[in-house]
Formats: C-alpha cells, structure tokens, sequence
C-alpha cells in the first residue's frame, strides 16, 4: 500500500516543492492550503504523515498539531519551522511532533526525515496493535518480560512451584525478587496459606530475631505481650527472608537450626513449636562471595541454595524495556492523567539509560512522568534529568536536536517480531494447526496467516491434535 502524505502550507508553491520531491519516492501526495481543510481531510481519509508549515494565517501549524494530538488521530506529524529558530522547533516536539524541518527545505534531508518517521509510526502502530492482541502473553503472574532469560525463570518458578524446595534468589536492588517469591508462593500449593516477608538487613539481633521467631511476654524489657513471629505467621504458608546476605553470625546459627529441625522456640519461651514454611531467601549480595569471604556460613549457604535464581539486572535486558515502560503506563495512568503512549524521544532516553536501579527506577520514572503529564502523551522532559539529560537550545545547531539513536528501530522490530512469532505459536497450538480458525481468531486473511507461518518456520502440521485409534 502507499504511503499518504498531506502537506499543509498556505504558499501552494511550498506544497508544490514537497510534492515534487516526494512523489518520485512514491508516496502519495496531497495538499491542503489551510487547517480546516488539512483536519477535514484527514477525517475523511487515511494519511500517513502530515507535512506542515508553522505559520499560516487562520490555523498555525501548532494548533493543527495540537488539535491532530487531542484528537487521537494516529499520524505522524512533522513540522516545517523558520530556518534557525529552535525554540520554536522544541516546542513542537513537545506538542507531539514527530520530527521537524527547517526552511528552506533540503530534498535530502526531507527525505530522510519522511521516511524515519514513517518507519516509526509503522512500528509504534504495530506495537501497540500487538500489545493489545497480546495482552497476556508476556505477563507471568504480576510481572511482565519477554526476556528470554527472564521467561527461563518464569518457567522455573512454574516448575519449582510445585515443590517446596528451599530458594535462593540474587540479584541487584530493585530487579523484581520479591516479585518472584510472590509468584513462587502463588503457583505452590500453599498459596492457601500466607506469603510473608521480612526485610532482614533492616532490623539489629534481637530486634531480628524477635520478628522472626516471636516472644514470650515478659522475655525482656518492653515485652508486654507475647508476640507471635514471622516463621508461625507464615505456617502452612512462604517466608521470603530478605537481604539474608546482611544477617550476623550468630543469627545464621538460630536460623540454620529452625530450617535443620523445623522448630523454633519464641524468645524467652521454652517449648519447641513445629512449623511447617517454605524458605524463600533474597539477597543482593552474592552469597558465593560472602562464604568466600567468611562472612556467610556454608552450611546455611547450601541449605538456602537449593534451587537458585538469578534475577538479571535491566541493563542485559533492554528489550523488556518498552514494555515494562508500558506497563507501567498503564499501570499508573488514570482519569486525571490519562496517558497512553510514550514518545519516541523519551522512549529513546529510557533505552539508553543504565538503570543501577532497575526496574524500580524505571517504575518510578514513569510513575512520577504520568503523574506530571497534561495530555496523553508522556514526553521526554517529564522524565528525571537523570535519565533524559535536558538538551539547550544552545548546543542545538545539528538539523535534529534530540539525537535518534538508530538502533531502536531495530530492537522495536525485534521485539515485534518475537511478539508476533510467540502469538502466532500461541493461536496455532490453541486451534490445532487450523489455518482457518487461526485466521478468524486473529481478524486476519488465512493468507497472511499463512505468510506469517512461513516467515516464522511454524509448522502447522505439528500442532495437529494427535489421532489415536
Ligand atoms: N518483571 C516485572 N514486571 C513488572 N513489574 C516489576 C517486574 N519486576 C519488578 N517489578 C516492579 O519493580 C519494583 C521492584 O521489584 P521488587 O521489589 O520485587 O525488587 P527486589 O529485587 O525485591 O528489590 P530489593 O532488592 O530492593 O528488595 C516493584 O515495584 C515491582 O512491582
């Protein structure tokens, strides 16, 4: 299908200069001479990109930007602006613009510039048609990844759930531990009982152990009643032991003794209590190191460590970090901060950060972005300096301040890609290998059903329902 293109410029000789240029590249070209027409036009037909000039009698090409925004209509934008004016060029970008183009316009550079941001439409639209198809797919209780090493975990959170083996879980501050424990206690036939956690490095001895295994009343000062503690709360249910990297020596001791004998006593209490828990432990210290360094016990260490998981920080996942950011789009959007996409800029900021905080640090990047924004988009400076470093308009001067990082096309077409592949897997398997189904299922043709099999090596022939005699 061609590409549309309207351009919008009350000089008929700019739109004619446009068209000149474009339609050798074989796009489609219209114009309209003023706002009203360009919105009428686009009410009535598909375009793809709308190319327009900023100062025009009736309806600035900022108002017909803003107006295309607040009216959801899903097509690129980019913006023709007066040659060396850049703080008229950054607030279109933050009005929505996709891109912009200085007067006079060079062919080249306006052909690189239709075609980018036409290819990032196509991927963004594509994106969000998946991510509504495929809402489902990439979640695995209350987390989302399409990581290949996080959905190794997921799949070993399913196959240890079902025993109560003893886990260990490492990794850095805020990659989604407890997260985990949680879905380990949720697919494990005591989620009849209680999850319960203790953050471990918080709290000194006795206050520690106290919280762990309760008291007696009376058993020190300040005990004026018994207390029941983590451990019995947890009976029947999961103790997810947090931070057990920082525990003291001695508290390893007391806590090598319960998991060897599935007894405690309550502080100052004489009689042994049975409890039956399932240990999850969390530390983001690796416990190999501490042993190592004669800080761990080994004993306690090869107790805890019975099936081990390794959470990878964000960084050696970036893929995952379009649709975390969605999710927690979604996750924190609400009648008075109604945003539903995020922009290229800002995605692109979010791509390139390190993240030392993990996915904590993106979850409230993105929180306090939502919270702050006025329209349904989240833009690049409504996130933390931090992340998205403020661009002057002073160092400007290139033909595109907020420098595209080229290799995000690639990894949002990778990722969709795997999305599709994975909900073409999915659909196969649930109709059997039936093209037909498949194709009503997903409201496409069974040929391009057919052609998305060939292009992902699915074979139909084995997802066939077996036939026995
Ligand atoms: N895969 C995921 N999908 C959605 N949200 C996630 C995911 N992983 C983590 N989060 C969110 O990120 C935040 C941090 O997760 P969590 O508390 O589980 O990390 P942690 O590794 O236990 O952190 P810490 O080491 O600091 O205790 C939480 O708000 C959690 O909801």
């Amino acid at each position: 299908m061609k590409r549309r293109i309207l351009t919008v410029d009350d000089q008929k000789l700019s739109c004619d200069h446009l068209r000149q240029i474009l339609e050798p590249e074989g796009y489609e070209v219209e114009a309209a001479y003023d706002g009203a027409t360009a919105l009428e036009m686009l009410r009535d037909k598909v375009f793809h990109l709308v190319v327009t000039d900023l100062k025009m009698p009736d309806m600035s090409g900022f108002e017909l930007l803003s107006t295309i925004r607040d009216r959801r209509v899903p097509v690129g934008v980019v913006v023709v602006t007066a040659y060396g004016d850049t703080s008229e060029a950054l607030q279109t970008m933050k009005a929505g613009a996709d891109d912009f183009l200085r007067k006079p316009c060079d062919a080249e550079h306006l052909r690189l510039v239709v075609e980018r941001t036409l290819k990032r439409r196509h991927l963004f639209d594509e994106l969000a048609q998946l991510r509504n198809q495929l809402r489902g797919t990439y979640s695995f209780h209350t987390m989302v990844s399409q990581s290949p090493k996080m959905r190794r975990i997921f799949d070993m959170i399913q196959h240890v759930g079902q025993v109560d083996s003893t886990v260990l879980i490492q990794g850095e501050t805020g990659t989604g531990k407890e997260l985990v424990a949680q879905a380990l206690h949720a697919v494990n036939t005591r989620r009849k009982g209680k999850f319960v956690a203790l953050n471990c490095a918080v709290l000194n001895d006795s206050l520690l152990e106290s919280e762990l295994f309760g008291h007696e009343r009376g058993a020190f000062t300040g005990a004026e009643k018994r207390k029941i503690g983590r451990f019995e709360k947890a009976d029947g249910g999961t103790l997810l032991l947090d931070e057990i990297g920082d525990i003291s020596q001695a508290m390893q001791v007391k806590l090598l003794r319960v998991l060897q004998t599935g007894t405690l006593e309550r502080v100052g209490g004489v009689e042994p209590i049975k409890v039956d828990v399932r240990i999850v432990a969390a530390s983001h210290k690796r416990l190999e190191d501490e042993v190592k360094a004669r800080r761990f016990r080994p004993d306690l260490y090869y107790r805890l460590k019975v099936v081990s998981i390794d959470m990878p920080p964000l960084r050696e996942r970036k893929e995952d970090i379009p649709l975390l950011a969605m999710h927690f789009v979604e996750k924190h959007a609400s009648a008075a901060s109604p945003i539903t996409e995020i922009d290229w800029a800002a995605m692109q900021a979010l791509l390139n950060h390190q993240w030392p905080g993990n996915i904590r640090e993106l979850e409230n990047a993105v929180k306090a972005a939502v919270a702050m924004a006025e329209g349904s988009v989240l833009h690049r400076d409504l996130l933390p300096e931090t992340i998205a470093p403020r661009v002057s308009p002073a160092a400007g001067g290139g033909p595109n301040l907020i420098d595209i990082d080229e290799r995000l096309p690639h990894l949002i077409e990778d990722l969709v890609g795997q999305v599709e592949r994975e909900y073409f897997q999915r659909v196969l398997s649930e109709y059997h290998g039936n093209v037909a189904r498949c194709a009503r299922h997903s409201g496409l043709s069974r040929r391009s059903v057919t052609q998305k099999l060939q292009k992902y090596g699915l074979e139909r022939q084995s997802f066939k329902k077996p036939k026995f005699e």
